[in-house]
């Protein structure tokens, strides 16, 4: 079967690499895309990097455009996609790439973005370790997906295990993360100019207000954490995609480093898209870049009793399109793996 697809946002970093990877998926057929400012152009005059669409022309981001198809993808930003999405069939199954759809509690989303909150949405990091089963559970046959934040990603999946397994304390952990500027998708914000990020790396949301955390502990709860705190601060840093995150937290007493390494090999052993490296590796983004991977390598500092979980995703692929096909290709019942790829590009 052929599904339809609608992709709005089409013009931005997200919704771009949705229709990247949606180029090579033998199911999905993209029959119609939509931006905003950039409404009324070709999409190739806007995505030259996207070839394979020919002619395809970007209409305007409404309801009716967007209606009628099998598959929908909003790649809008915060706040955009609540409403639209309320218009759409109940039928079609709808992935939201914003963080609209993602919290469940309403007081995280008037503390961290504000405006109107919208209900959670099935959650779309199928790996993700809960307390029993795996996220993938909850995402066969549902029709609402929220994909997930690239940070919370790479934060999520490197941390979750320890916490099902009951290895680490979920009250202290603390992550610094170095991200590339595409997080922040297209738009013109003056620190983001090629002359203020080349040759320098700036903390950003420093000091607890990244509006990722709630999302985060919301996830940590989700894999059996009682109690949960985490403390996160990425670094932009010039790498136009990609995200290494440092994440660490206190072991329980006696934990060893190979207790540590089979708890989380055990958790991802038969994931296609999360891999665990041999203890005294680490990842790089680089090994990660265009792939629907998260990567990571596991030490433990014996001197501070902390567990460190090194992780590297694509924010763009395994942190937000990739994750939206993937939870898309379990809610229909394809093959999870269809029409993504471990690969990435190198150097
Ligand atoms: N970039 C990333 O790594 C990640 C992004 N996301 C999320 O994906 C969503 C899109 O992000 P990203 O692609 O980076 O952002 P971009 O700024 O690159 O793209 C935004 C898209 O939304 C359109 N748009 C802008 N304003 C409006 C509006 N008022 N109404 C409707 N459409 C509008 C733009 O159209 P036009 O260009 O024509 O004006 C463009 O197509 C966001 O919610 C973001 O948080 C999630 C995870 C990671
Ligand atoms: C560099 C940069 O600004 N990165 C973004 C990543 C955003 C993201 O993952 O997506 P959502 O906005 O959909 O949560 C950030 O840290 O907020």
């Amino acid at each position: 079967m052929t599904y339809s697809v609608a992709i709005a946002g089409a013009s931005g970093y997200a919704g771009g690499e949705v229709l990247r990877l949606l180029a090579g998926h033998p199911e999905f057929e993209v029959r119609t895309v939509t931006a905003h400012s950039n409404a009324g152009q070709r999409l190739v005059d806007v995505q030259p990097h996207l070839r394979s669409y020919g002619d395809l022309m970007l209409g305007d981001t409404t309801a009716e455009n967007l209606a009628g198809h099998d598959v929908v993808f909003l790649a809008l930003p915060h706040g955009s996609s609540g409403a639209i999405a309320a218009q759409l069939s109940e039928q079609a199954l709808v992935i939201d790439c914003g963080a609209d759809h993602r919290l469940e509690d309403e007081e995280d989303w008037t503390t961290f973005y504000g405006g109107e909150f919208n209900s959670a949405w099935t959650y779309g990091i199928p790996e993700l370790p809960l307390s029993t089963g795996s996220q993938r559970d909850y995402l066969t046959g549902t029709t609402r997906i929220a994909a997930p934040g690239c940070n919370a990603s790479a934060i999520s999946l490197a941390i979750a295990p320890g916490v099902k397994a009951g290895l680490i304390d979920a009250i202290d952990i603390v992550s610094v993360l170095s991200v590339g500027p595409s997080g922040a998708g297209k738009s013109l914000k003056v620190n983001l100019l090629a002359s203020e990020i080349m040759g320098s790396a700036s903390a950003y949301s420093v000091g607890g207000t990244h509006r990722h955390t709630p999302e985060i502990e919301q996830n940590l709860r989700k894999a059996g954490a009682a109690e949960v705190s985490v403390s996160m601060t990425p670094v932009l840093v010039p790498m136009a995609r990609g995200i290494l995150a440092t994440t660490t937290a206190r072991v329980k007493p006696g934990v060893s480093l190979e207790q540590l390494h089979a708890a989380w090999t055990s958790t991802y052993a038969d994931e296609p898209f999360v891999q665990v490296l041999p203890v005294g590796e680490f990842p790089r983004t680089a090994d990660t870049i265009g792939a629907n991977t998260c990567l990571m390598g596991i030490a433990l500092d014996e001197h501070t009793g902390r567990v460190v979980v090194v992780s590297a995703l694509d924010n763009l692929t395994k942190g937000t399109a990739g994750a939206a096909i993937q939870s898309a290709n379990i809610a229909l019942g394809l093959p999870e793996t269809t029409g993504l790829t471990t690969n990435g590009v190198a150097p």
